[in-house]
């Protein structure tokens, strides 16, 4: 799925019209229709509910009168807060006119309201259109909205958030617990940076130009299954262990053995030929028994790796995982590296530790490979940074210097490709905030690519289906309970259901 701007949402919803030959009022209905069918999901019995609706001057606005009409129409209590204004749009102005008068109650930037308790807040005062960040007039309407107690839903952004660009952390913006944006996703929305004001949000279909849609030209995507579907290789009858791949884990330290293990798991669980690890001698038999279905080749040294294996042999290669940064490791790493491999690799955890101490090693980095680093390793490579804006600039600017592919880790992980190209996850959830959960990743990912996927095609598939696996386990086991190892199981179901759809 694209992910477009503001400019270009709104160039689409001109092509809509014309294509469809429909005004702009009919698809404000459409988007706020859509809308009104997920609030009456969430509350069947509308009539029981209090809504407190915020409109602006603009068409966001206009999505809000639509909503406090269809809302009226079923009964429930609609409370009409409209900004006061000379230059509503035409179709704010057409549906003011379309809700009973006495509903609407106008309001200046700087009101102050009161929202009593079990109200529900619909948040319509502004959406794509907010060309700047709110000024302080807006802040104590902004601030009586998110004092209240109940739920907030943006329609389309939370207002003062802006889509496109940094929206600065001291700015009034509405704090939305849902936020129903339409058609896309927007690039303020993904942002971690944002989660406060975007705590959540779903993607409403309303039907937009598929051909607009199409035309549309980003580099920003949303991972979902449809993207998938093009590149999954299904399995023939003939296929044997020697098609798939044999990938190589290279990690380890005493008493961080758990980590090569979870990752051979899960490579095993992705589909590899034959997967093998590479340890300190400490792990040969814990790995041994704890994965049998795995090789083990350990270092001469007990605890920590002083030397790196042969790996010509091997279709993929994940290194870094529980590794440590030893003296003897780090040197280990450096030769193993220096060596100027012609292989993609996989490198997470210790491996970019290693790298982000000495810069000079980054030109020995075969091209294509992956790079997994968490916020705290990506800090440790590229410095800081202002704002989630400014950290995806310098992430494609290392990606297209070394001709490297980035999985920027955390919710929405974001995969950054050497041309600049971005790829959003919309899988997985907060149970996976446990240690092991990237261990898994990097088995996965090695796996994937000794199958043969480019560098690309692994990262959208693996990222994609680690945040499935893991939203498929919390279906029952919730997020406070989800361990890394419950990912691993629940693979199966996020491979059929890739499997189903393709
Ligand atoms: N795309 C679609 O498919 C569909 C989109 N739809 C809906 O339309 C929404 C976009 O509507 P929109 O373009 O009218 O913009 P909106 O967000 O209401 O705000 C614009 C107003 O805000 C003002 N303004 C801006 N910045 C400001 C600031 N800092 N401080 C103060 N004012 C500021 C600006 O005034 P100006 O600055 O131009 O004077 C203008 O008057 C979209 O989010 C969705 O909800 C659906 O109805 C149908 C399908
Ligand atoms: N709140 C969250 N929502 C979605 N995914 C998350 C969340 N927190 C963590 N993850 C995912 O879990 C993994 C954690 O990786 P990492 O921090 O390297 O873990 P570890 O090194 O402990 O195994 C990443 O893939 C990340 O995207
Ligand atoms: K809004």
């Amino acid at each position: 799925m694209k992910i477009l701007s503001a400019a270009q949402m709104s160039w689409v919803d001109q092509q809509t019209m014309k294509d469809q030959e429909v005004s702009s009022l009919d698809l404000m209905e459409r988007a706020a229709t859509t809308v009104f069918d997920e609030i009456k999901q969430l509350y069947p019995r509308l009539a029981q509910y209090t809504f407190y609706i915020f409109c602006g001057k603009g068409n966001n606005g206009g999505d809000g009168l639509v909503l406090a009409r269809l809302l009226d129409q079923q009964q429930a209590q609609v409370n009409v807060y409209l900004v006061d204004a000379t230059d509503y749009s035409t179709a704010n102005l057409a549906n003011q006119k379309r809700l009973s008068a006495h509903l609407i109650q106008k309001i200046s930037p700087d009101t102050q309201v009161h929202i009593p308790a079990g109200a529900i807040v619909l948040d319509c005062l502004f959406g794509y259109g907010l060309k700047r960040p709110l000024a302080e007039e807006w802040r104590s309407l902004i601030t009586g909205i998110n004092c209240c107690t109940g739920p907030i839903y943006a329609i389309d952004m939370p207002s003062g958030l802006l889509s496109d660009g940094p929206t600065a952390a001291e700015a009034p913006v509405i704090q939305a617990d849902v936020v129903y944006t339409f058609q896309s996703p927007k690039l303020g929305l993904l942002m971690p940076g944002n989660s406060r004001w975007a705590k959540a949000f779903r993607v409403l279909d309303i039907g937009l130009s598929r051909s607009a849609l199409e035309q549309v030209d980003t580099i920003f995507h949303y991972i979902d299954l449809a993207l998938l579907g093009p590149f999954y290789r299904k399995r023939s009858k003939f296929d044997h262990k020697g098609t798939f791949g044999h990938c190589l884990i290279i990690g380890g330290s005493r008493g961080k053995m758990g980590a090569v293990q979870l990752a051979l798991k899960a490579a095993l669980r992705s589909g590899c030929g034959l997967a093998s690890a590479y340890i300190p001698s400490c792990g040969y038999t814990s790995i041994q028994t704890a994965v049998p279905e795995a090789m083990v080749i350990s270092d001469p040294e007990e605890e920590m790796i002083t030397q790196f294996p042969d790996t010509r042999t091997f279709q993929s290669i994940g290194v870094g995982i529980g590794m440590g940064t030893a003296q003897y490791t780090i040197d280990a790493f450096k030769v193993f590296i220096m060596q100027g491999l012609d292989t993609a690799l996989v490198l997470d955890a210790d491996a970019l530790n290693i790298l982000a101490q000495d810069r000079d090693l980054w030109q020995f980095v075969p091209k294509g490979s992956i790079l997994t680093p968490h916020p705290k390793e990506l800090s440790r490579i590229l410095g800081t940074w202002q704002n989630d804006f400014e950290k995806l600039e310098k992430v494609k600017a290392f990606a297209e210097e070394y001709q490297l592919y980035i999985l920027i880790k955390g919710a929405n992980s974001a995969i950054v490709t050497p041309d600049g190209t971005v790829y959003f996850n919309s899988t997985g959830n907060v149970g996976m905030a446990t240690g092991g959960s990237g261990d898994i990743l990097t088995g996965i990912l090695t796996a994937l690519l000794g199958q043969g996927y480019s560098s690309q095609e692994t990262l959208i598939m693996g990222v994609y289906l680690h945040g499935r696996a893991a939203d498929i386990a919390v279906q029952t086991l919730g997020v406070y309970s989800l361990l890394p190892s419950d990912i691993i199981s629940h693979l199966p179901a996020a491979f059929l259901e890739l499997e189903k759809q393709s």
